[in-house]
């Protein structure tokens, strides 16, 4: 398969701007994004978060510059993207059982009634079990808990064997179990398929051992910074528009909390510092 190497960047925008319904939404995006990277997508509600991951797809143009995607223009390598979109809860669904759902991962563009090809429940398989959800192969979607049916959702995007995997709030109203089990399955295909990955979240916390990098949506304009370069309390609080503390434990584990003094957020130029932060 014509994998992209680990040399080339994965996302890269150059100038670019999105406008919706008449109103840029951000602009100045310039960064790259490595190959076989775990991304973070943060911003405040509205920030525009969602409509990255559609330029990305091709399904949003950018209104100005340029978003390249696995080394083609957006939209150009959608076969190599699986999609995990916001709040997976399509009631029409709930009757498919967890396979004919994956299924429709791989030929569910495919228009009429067809049988399925051995080779296409082999890829369905194998998509369940990087997920971990092999045995619930016959149960009916809607007899899952919240977690095992967002692992179902990710075998579905994985169905298509893609090099990036773009999960929109995957962890959204999970129980703080799934959501370790949802960062271990993400995980696993980084480590050991090298698939670059994109979470947009509003909590870092469970993600942070797995990610390497974020985007982060601030005055307007996305950044990219390494991991530890956006684990800092002034920029968080800025971004978050509340305090917040980044806290180091004798192990050595990062996590965000709220700020003990809950004092307000410090004034501050960042934008000369994130520039710094670019790659
Ligand atoms: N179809 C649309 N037409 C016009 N404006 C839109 C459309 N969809 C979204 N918007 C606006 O674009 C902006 C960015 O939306 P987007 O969904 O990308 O933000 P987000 O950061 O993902 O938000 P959230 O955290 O609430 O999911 C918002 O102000 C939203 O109201």
């Amino acid at each position: 398969m014509d994998k992209q190497t680990h040399h080339s960047p994965a996302i890269v925008l150059d100038n670019a701007a999105i406008s919706r319904g008449g109103h840029t939404i951000w602009s100045h995006g310039n960064f790259s994004i490595p190959t076989a990277s775990v991304t973070a997508i943060v911003g405040t509600n509205g920030a525009g978060k969602t409509s990255l991951l559609k330029a990305e797809l091709g399904l949003l143009a950018s209104s100005s510059g340029s978003i390249e995607v696995l080394g083609q223009p957006a939209g150009k390598a959608k076969a190599k993207i699986g999609y995990v979109p916001q709040s997976y809860s399509n009631q029409d669904d709930v009757n498919l059982t967890v396979e004919q759902s994956v299924l429709l991962g791989i030929n569910g563009n495919r228009f009429g009634i067809h049988p399925t090809r051995v080779s296409e429940r082999g890829q369905a398989r194998r998509a369940m079990s990087l997920t971990g959800i092999e045995d619930r192969a016959a149960a009916r979607l809607g007899e899952l808990s919240g977690g095992l049916r967002q692992r179902a959702a990710i075998a579905q995007a994985l169905a298509s064997d893609p090099e990036l995997l773009i999960l929109d709030e995957p962890l959204a109203n999970l129980d703080l179990a799934s959501q370790r089990e949802c960062v271990q399955v993400l995980s696993n295909l980084n480590h050991e398929l090298g698939m670059t990955i994109q979470i947009v979240a509003h909590d870092l916390n469970v993600l942070l051992p797995i990610l390497t990098g974020a985007v982060y949506i601030l005055d307007g304009r996305p950044h990219y910074a390494n991991i530890h370069d956006v684990m800092n309390s002034d920029l968080l609080t800025q971004l978050y528009g509340t305090p917040v503390e980044v806290v180091t434990t004798p192990q050595g584990n990062m996590f965000i909390s709220p700020h003990a003094g809950g004092s307000k957020p410090k004034e501050q130029n960042l934008h000369t510092r994130s520039r710094n932060c670019q790659q």
